[in-house]
């Protein structure tokens, strides 16, 4: 079922479009990636998809409702949570009370928030940290406690931005798995994240974006088999000009990325299939 339902969305700062006519959208029980090279305007949309931002056009809808000029706190209330890339937690609070300031902020009338912080503590496997003072965990902590207070007030849509920086190999791993989860709970979860080899295994939907406008939608391997994405993350040759002779191309530059920020996947994670891109 579609819980989110981007239309058309454009975003302009002065002579920049940030987004252009971007149209996605995220299922329930589903886990749907929004990925682009650095400036694609990721955070942009996510911005307007949570109220942060006011589009310049198209529109927003939520379960049907069109909620384009629903203020940020009542996004909220209609089951909308979200993570940010810079950490916002409470630093001189512990991550236990992190977590019950958001159990306690959206107290559902039959929920104990004591007992439902608890819960996520567990579930997110934040027992050693809970009576550590927010500031004073590692930075992979710190995003699961961002997590665990989004988690808090049980969102149908849930927005992680950048939730893997700073995550071991082994805490992003077990990352992954918790975002299966969350989808197979029925939730709708949207991801931007630079990580591929993450975005590749917990995805069912990818959306691309490439300086602004959407390039591409689809299953992982739909994806990564694109040549407009492939392009725009590897600067290949777009197949429509492939005619064309490649003379001012140096032979070592097309197995660059154009984006030395997109981190490639390590070797062993490679699927069977091959590359990535
Ligand atoms: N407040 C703003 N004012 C002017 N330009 C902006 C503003 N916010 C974003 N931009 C521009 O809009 C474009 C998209 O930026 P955005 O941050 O949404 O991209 P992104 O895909 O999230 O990038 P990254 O992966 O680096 O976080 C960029 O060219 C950026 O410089």
């Amino acid at each position: 079922m579609t819980r989110l339902d981007v239309r058309e969305v454009t975003v302009r700062f002065g002579g920049v479009t940030a987004v252009d006519k971007a149209t996605i959208s995220a299922d329930g029980g589903q886990v749907t990636a929004l990925i682009g090279p650095n400036g694609a305007g990721k955070t942009t949309l996510f911005n307007v998809i949570t109220g942060l931002q006011k589009p310049t056009g198209g529109k927003v809808f939520l379960d049907g409702d069109d909620i384009t000029h629903t203020p940020t706190h009542r996004r909220a209330r209609h089951g909308i949570a979200r993570t940010f890339q810079r950490l916002e937690a409470f630093g001189s609070l512990t991550v236990e009370e992190n977590i019950r300031v958001a159990a306690d902020a959206v107290r559902a009338k039959n929920t104990k928030p004591a007992q439902v912080t608890r819960g996520l503590i567990q579930r997110i496997g934040l027992e050693r940290y809970a009576g550590a003072r927010a500031d004073s965990v590692p930075t992979g902590v710190a995003r699961l406690v961002e997590l665990a207070r989004a988690l808090a007030i049980d969102p149908e849509l849930l927005l992680l931005d950048e939730p893997s920086s700073g995550l071991s190999e082994a805490e992003t791993e077990s990352f992954g798995e918790l975002l299966r989860d969350l989808a197979a709970q029925g939730r709708a979860v949207l991801i931007v994240e630079h990580d591929m080899g993450l975005i590749m295994r917990v995805s069912d939907v990818i959306h691309v974006l490439d300086r602004g406008r959407l390039i591409a939608s689809g299953t992982p391997a739909e994806v990564q088999a694109d040549p407009l994405v492939r392009k725009a993350y590897l600067g290949e040759e777009d197949p429509d000009e492939s005619e064309e002779p490649a003379e001012t191309e140096e032979p070592t530059e097309s197995e660059e990325p154009a984006d030395s920020t997109l981190v490639m996947p390590a070797a062993d994670d490679e699927p069977e299939s091959g590359g990535w891109f």
